[in-house]
Parts: C-alpha cells; structure tokens; sequence
C-alpha cells in the first residue's frame, strides 16, 4: 500500500464536493466558506515509531511537534491560526504524569502561536503514543481589512523562480524535526508586504522532502543544487549533502514559487541579530517542460528520480 497511491484516489471524488468547499483535498489546508467567511482546516497526526522514537525524546518536544507540524500547515498557506483541538491515544502504562507533560507541552505551544487549545478526545489503548491535531484557520487581513486569500499549490507559471526558507536536510538526527519554528510570520510577510507584489503564486511545507514535495507545485522545473541551503550533519550511506537535502525531509520549511520579477527579500527576521534571520534562497526556475531536473554542484543536470533522493512516503 502507497500513501500517493490512497491520496490520488481521495482526490477523484474531488468534483463531486459541493460548492462551498473553496479548497479541496490536496493542499496543505481544506477550506470551506460559510456566509461572506473562509474557515481553513487540516488535521495532522504524530505517531510514535513513526514521527518521534518515545524512547529518546522527551514529551515537552513530542507535544511541540503535535502542534507545530499543523502550525505549518496554516504557514504554507499564509493563513492565520485561529484555534486547534487534540485527539489522544495513550498507551496503557502511559501514567498521569506523562500525559499532564504531554498535554502542557502542546497547550503552550499551541497558546505561544495564537492557536488556543478549544477541546479535544483522550483514549487508553495498546498501542503506542499517537496525537491527532485538527487546526482552524482563517484569511490574513490587509491594512483596509480585506481578507487575503490563501496560498494554494496550484499556481504557478513556467518562468516563475522557486524559493525555499531556512536550511534542508537531516532533520531526524539533528533534533530539526521536534524543534523547528513554523514559518507563519514570514509567510504572513510575504503577501502582505509591497501590496501583494512579494505574493508567492505557489506554495507548500516542506514534510517529505522537495523530492515528493516540489512534483505537488509544479510538473517541470530546474533546480541548482549548488545553491541549496545545507543544514549540517552526519552523511548517511555516502550520500552527498545535496541529496539529504532533497530527500530527509521534515524540514518544515516553506517551498514557494513568485514571478521572476517579484523581489522576493533574501532573508526574514525582525531580531537585530541578523545571524538569527532566516534565509530565503532563489533555488531554482519552473519550466515549461522536460520534468524535473536537478543540476547537481558539478554541473551535471538529472532528472529528479535519478537524484537518489526519493522523499518521504509512508508505505506498507
Ligand atoms: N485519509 C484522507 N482522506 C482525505 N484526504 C486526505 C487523507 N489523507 C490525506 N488527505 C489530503 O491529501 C493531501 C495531502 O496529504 P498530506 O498528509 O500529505 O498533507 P501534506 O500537507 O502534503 O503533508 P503533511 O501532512 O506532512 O503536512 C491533503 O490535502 C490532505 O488533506
Ligand atoms: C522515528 C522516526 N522515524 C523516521 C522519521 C522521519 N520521518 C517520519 S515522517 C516523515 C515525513 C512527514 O510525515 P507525514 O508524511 O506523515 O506528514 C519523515 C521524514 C522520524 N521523524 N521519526
Ligand atoms: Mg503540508
């Protein structure tokens, strides 16, 4: 079983949704209008075993990630939190002290990005630690209080260039994958700065690598691999630094396509300390054909599934 296998089934029946689902499955975000609104939605799960290893994190930082990872997803959006409710199932031995940690943990976050835990179910079972977190979102609004309308995957134009935030790769030795800072402030930046003309015409969160990630924004593209923002760490099987980027994942960073022309900042931060910005690197051009393209430091231009970095994707 193939999780894009299940996800291109769920969106067939896209067409048959009625008409105030104004975002259907496949964006970061459902959306949905009620009266002159929109409501975001999306729900994200974190599951020991798979997200976490329980045994080596402690449960402050299993919490973070509960929250933080659907706080992404309002990011990639550019939309703003407005509320999150949790679905819990904790093991048999879990114990009241563990599950007050847990529940502390993800309250604060959640309370830290202006997403205030509203509710949510708590069960004991056999199996492993697994939190499920439903966030509600709503529209930025400008200085006139016009909503602005979220972000969605689908539009970007051949000659558009691609942008990521941040730095990629090994996330899952690194501790990046419980401690990263959701993107919300600099995706609200982007559409609201300049009247709109810093916009991203397409966006995602980075989750399973730009090898699955970026084929989600865009069918043909060039990208440098010369210029992607490396986070340190420990090589794996002889793989070069450019491939973990590509494929680790749980970056949690925003990838974003704007016109070529847009003047797109190259960094976002309001600390004075300008080491603490985070950068925004022009990676690479949508095209108009020929796939996805990866030209690697030494010039030689593979096609993305020749890269040996295949992103993540849960099968069985
Ligand atoms: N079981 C499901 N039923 C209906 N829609 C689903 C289901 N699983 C995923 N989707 C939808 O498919 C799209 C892709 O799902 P996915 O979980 O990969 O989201 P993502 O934002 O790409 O990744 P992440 O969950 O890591 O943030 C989303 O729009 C999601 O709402
Ligand atoms: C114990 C453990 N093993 C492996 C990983 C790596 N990992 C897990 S899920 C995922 C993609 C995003 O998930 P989803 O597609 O569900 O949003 C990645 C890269 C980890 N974090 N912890
Ligand atoms: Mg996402």
């Amino acid at each position: 079983m193939r999780e894009n296998d299940l996800l291109q089934h769920v969106y067939a029946g896209n067409t048959a949704l009625p008409d105030a689902v104004t975002i259907p499955p496949g964006d970061d975000m459902g959306a949905i209008t009620f009266g002159d609104r929109s409501l975001l939605v999306a729900v994200d799960q974190v599951a020991d075993g798979v997200h976490f290893d329980l045994a080596n994190t402690p449960l402050a930082k299993v919490g973070r990630k509960a929250i933080t990872r659907n706080l992404s997803d309002i990011a990639a959006m550019a939309a703003k939190p407005t509320a999150a409710v949790v679905a819990a199932c904790l093991p048999r031995d879990f114990g009241e002290a563990n599950a007050t940690a847990l529940f502390n943990a993800m309250r604060d976050t959640a309370q830290t990005y202006s997403c205030p835990l509203i509710g949510g179910d708590t069960a004991i079972w056999d199996g492993k630690l697994l939190l499920s977190v439903t966030v509600f979102a709503e529209p930025w609004r400008d200085a006139e209080d016009q909503p602005i309308a979220p972000v969605e995957r689908t539009g970007a134009q051949p000659g558009d260039a691609i942008y990521v935030t941040g730095e990629l790769g090994h996330s899952f030795p690194t501790g990046h994958h419980l401690d990263f800072e959701p993107r919300i402030e600099l995706a609200r930046e982007l559409v609201l700065a300049s009247g709109g003309a810093t916009r991203p015409t397409a966006m995602i969160d980075l989750s399973d690598g730009i090898a699955q990630d970026l084929p989600r924004l865009v069918e043909h593209a060039e990208l440098q691999m010369r210029i992607l923002p490396l986070r340190q760490g420990e090589s794996v099987d002889g793989r070069e630094p450019w491939q973990h980027a590509l494929g680790d994942g749980e970056d949690y960073e925003l990838l974003f396509t704007a016109p070529a022309d847009a003047v797109i900042p190259h960094a976002f931060g309001h600390d004075e300390d300008e080491s603490k910005h985070v950068l925004i690197t022009r990676i690479g051009t949508v095209t108009d054909a020929g796939g996805i393209v990866v030209v690697t430091p030494e010039g030689e231009s593979l096609a993305l599934d020749q890269a040996d970095a295949k992103g993540w994707e849960h099968t069985a």
